[in-house]
């Protein structure tokens, strides 16, 4: 195998503590010393992980897990406290604001400039620059300086420019999210093609949406150390089991909707969360999961559902967003959306059908309620689904 895009080895990143007047007397008088700092915080604690060529890796964690820390190592806007970070390759980073962008010039001036660093000589850029206007698509500001934009139209710039330049890694994070619905929309299907295409991605998002759709794998840090490192879909998982396990009280109820942020779950299958009762159903039978989603004034949440079984272990997913299916606008707020699967394939057993309701970029995830449905039936088939099969006779053909 070639030589890895990024090559992080037992990377440790620690601040002195400076809460106080005297901590900041003490970390002064240790770096005159030439000694390090003998009260350390630590953001990142021994991180070792490798990104090769076509590759695709999501960061995720919660608030503070070192996220960003670890980008800023990668992209070399900080230094490691020991430990090494080797990159190889074109580096395209979109992860500051306006970070490169000169606020004094206009949208033009930067984005030739920006070329020019990524390598991109007069000619190429002349041919590109149509390119990137019409995907950064901000009018006539493109002539205006950058200080005048909007946070989201710098985003629109930063992309543009990645997008015309394909570096040959792509380092973001959730900086995608200031962008409106549909920027986001064309940033994540040019991301897409960019990986078809062979590209690297080093994603961080809190979006367990855009971390699957986009990264084969994730990489879960946990207070500046790695959790767990795999494929993208078991590291969510584990990642989203352990925070639902953090909502839940002693007893192991689950607790009450969070109320957060405008977001709601009203009712689901008719009755409020907590008063659903379990339900039996035969194996075989459909199932009509209507849910009433309540959502900040304005915005149309998305609903992600999931099957598990008793024992935790997850059987399918799906969210409204990746089916483009649009709540049912009932006034005051709230959105009806009627999902009805048939002939469930599942086996007998207990399993929970949750239901989450996210924001409308499908970035945070606010609500979750469970409800509990029993499969009945008598088989003799293991597992959780039944899968279509047929035996076949001596000279049947499949
Ligand atoms: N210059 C600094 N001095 C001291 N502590 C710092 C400094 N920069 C970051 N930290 C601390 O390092 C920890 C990790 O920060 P970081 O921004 O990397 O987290 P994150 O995982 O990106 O979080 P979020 O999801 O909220 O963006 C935080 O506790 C933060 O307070």
């Amino acid at each position: 195998m070639s030589a890895p895009l990024i090559r992080a080895d037992g990377l440790c990143k620690r601040y002195p503590v400076l809460g106080h007047a005297g901590d900041r007397v003490h970390a002064l008088w240790d770096m005159v010393r030439g000694r390090p700092p003998q009260r350390q915080v630590v953001v990142l604690d021994g991180v070792s992980f490798e990104v090769h060529a076509g590759q695709s890796l999501a960061i995720i964690g919660e608030n503070g897990a070192g996220k960003s820390t670890l980008l800023k190592l990668v992209t070399g806007v900080l230094t490691p406290s020991a430990g090494s970070i080797t990159t190889r390759g074109s580096i395209g980073a979109l992860i500051e604001l306006g970070a490169g962008f000169h606020p004094e010039y206009s949208g033009r001036e930067n984005v030739r400039m920006a070329a020019a660093l990524h390598g991109l000589d007069d000619a190429e850029l002349a041919r590109r620059l149509p390119e990137i206007e019409a995907f950064a698509d901000i009018g006539a500001y493109i002539d205006e300086p950058v200080k005048h934009y909007s946070t989201g139209m710098v985003v629109r710039l930063g992309f543009a420019v990645i997008a015309a330049v394909r570096p040959a890694l792509l380092i973001t994070d959730e900086i995608l999210s200031v962008g409106d619905e549909s920027f986001q929309r064309k940033c994540t299907r040019w991301i897409d093609e960019y990986l078809a295409g062979g590209g690297t991605l080093l994603l961080v998002s809190h979006s367990m949406y855009h971390v699957q759709k986009l990264c084969r794998q994730a990489l879960w840090l946990h207070e500046g150390r790695i959790e767990k490192h795999g494929d993208v879909f078991d590291v969510c998982q584990q990642y989203l089991a352990w925070h639902e396990s953090r909502q839940r009280d002693p007893n192991g109820e689950a607790t009450a909707p969070v109320q957060s942020g405008g977001y709601e779950i009203e009712s689901v299958a008719g009755a409020p969360p907590q008063d659903a009762p379990a339900q039996y159903l035969e194996q075989g039978a459909s199932l009509l999961h209507e849910v009433v989603l309540r959502a900040p004034a304005g915005v149309a949440p998305v609903l992600m559902c999931g099957w598990v079984r008793a024992d935790g272990t997850p059987v399918y997913g799906l969210s409204s967003e990746m089916a483009q299916v649009a709540g049912e606008p009932l006034g005051d707020d709230r959105f009806r959306f009627r999902l009805h699967f048939d002939a469930l394939p599942l086996l007998p057993g207990s399993y929970q059908l949750r239901t989450h309701v996210l924001d409308a970029e499908a970035l945070r995830l606010f609500c979750t309620s469970e409800r509990s449905i029993v499969i009945q039936g008598a088989t003799r088939e293991l597992g959780v689904v039944r899968l279509p099969h047929r035996w076949l006779g001596p000279d049947e053909a499949p």
